[in-house]
């Protein structure tokens, strides 16, 4: 029998209100996939994420984690499966670090608070990781002391203390500075080559186009286009969207 997917979503509905974001999307992501997803502005990209991290409900559709319901329904109610939530880690565009806490605190806190670690052994995996990224000398400096990208390292290691089988990256590199993102982008590709699994949206299509094992171009609540990056990034809607996207980011610059 073919292995469950790692995520599987389908006919997803979204509203905020009147607005309807998702209209039945549907979308499937394997243990080997770097999913990059891509669309107009305002067209659902955070929001999907943000359902994966199980941080909005749902008006319709499933989602299945390997194969297991992600949405539990009560009747007209619905929750999340607390446990497969945790297996999900996401990081933010503006870092979301305590700012009264040090860099090795902000790692070891969730770990120890709600998977029982001990100090000793939260604090080893955290000097691993902050070593791994080349933040080892930063483990007592304070988020205010660290550049744009320093911070956004210190948040991919946070997520990785509590050992995600799926990475959400949501447009981390857009509020840095130019010179900040090849840091940043150069630790996602280092975990993309161990192998973990990432749900990525970003505006930066050089980027995507490297770290992408699929694209996903969703607009109008649905997928349009799913496939290989240099599939999706060059089909004719798209290229359109991406130099219109590529356009404003560069204003923004
Ligand atoms: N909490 C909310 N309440 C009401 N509307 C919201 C809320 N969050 C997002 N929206 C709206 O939903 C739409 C989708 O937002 P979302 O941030 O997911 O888009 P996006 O594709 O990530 O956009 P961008 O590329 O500009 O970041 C937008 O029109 C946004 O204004």
């Amino acid at each position: 029998m073919a292995q469950d997917k790692l995520l599987k979503i389908h006919n997803l509905h979204k509203s905020y209100g009147d607005l309807e974001i998702f209209k039945g999307l549907t979308l499937s992501m394997d243990r080997g996939d770097r999913l990059v997803i891509i669309g107009p502005s305002g067209g659902g990209k955070s929001t999907l994420l943000r359902i994966v991290m199980g941080l909005e409900d749902i008006v319709g559709g499933d989602i299945y984690m390997d194969g297991k319901p992600y949405i539990l329904r009560d009747g007209a109610k619905t929750k999340i499966d607390r446990k497969l939530q945790a297996r999900v880690g996401m990081v933010f565009q503006h870092y979301t670090l305590f700012p009264h806490l040090d860099i090795l605190r902000n790692l070891t806190l969730a770990p120890v608070k709600t998977r029982g670690m001990s100090r000793a052994e939260a604090e080893e995996k955290a000097m691993g990781l902050l070593t791994r990224f080349g933040l080892d000398a930063k483990a007592h400096a304070y988020p205010s002391q660290l550049s744009g990208g320093q911070k956004q390292r210190v948040a991919i290691a946070r997520a990785l203390m509590l050992d995600p089988d799926l990475l959400l990256f949501d447009e981390v590199t857009s509020a840095l500075d130019p010179e900040l993102v090849a840091e940043v982008e150069a630790v996602m590709m280092e975990l993309a080559e161990a192998g973990m699994p990432m749900m990525i949206v970003t505006h930066d299509m050089h980027f995507a186009r490297n770290i992408a094992s699929r694209v996903v171009f969703a607009a109008g609540g649905v997928v349009v286009e799913d496939g290989p990056p240099e599939q999706v990034l060059d089909a004719p809607q798209v290229a359109r969207t991406r130099e219109f996207v590529e356009r404003v980011f560069a204003k923004k610059r």
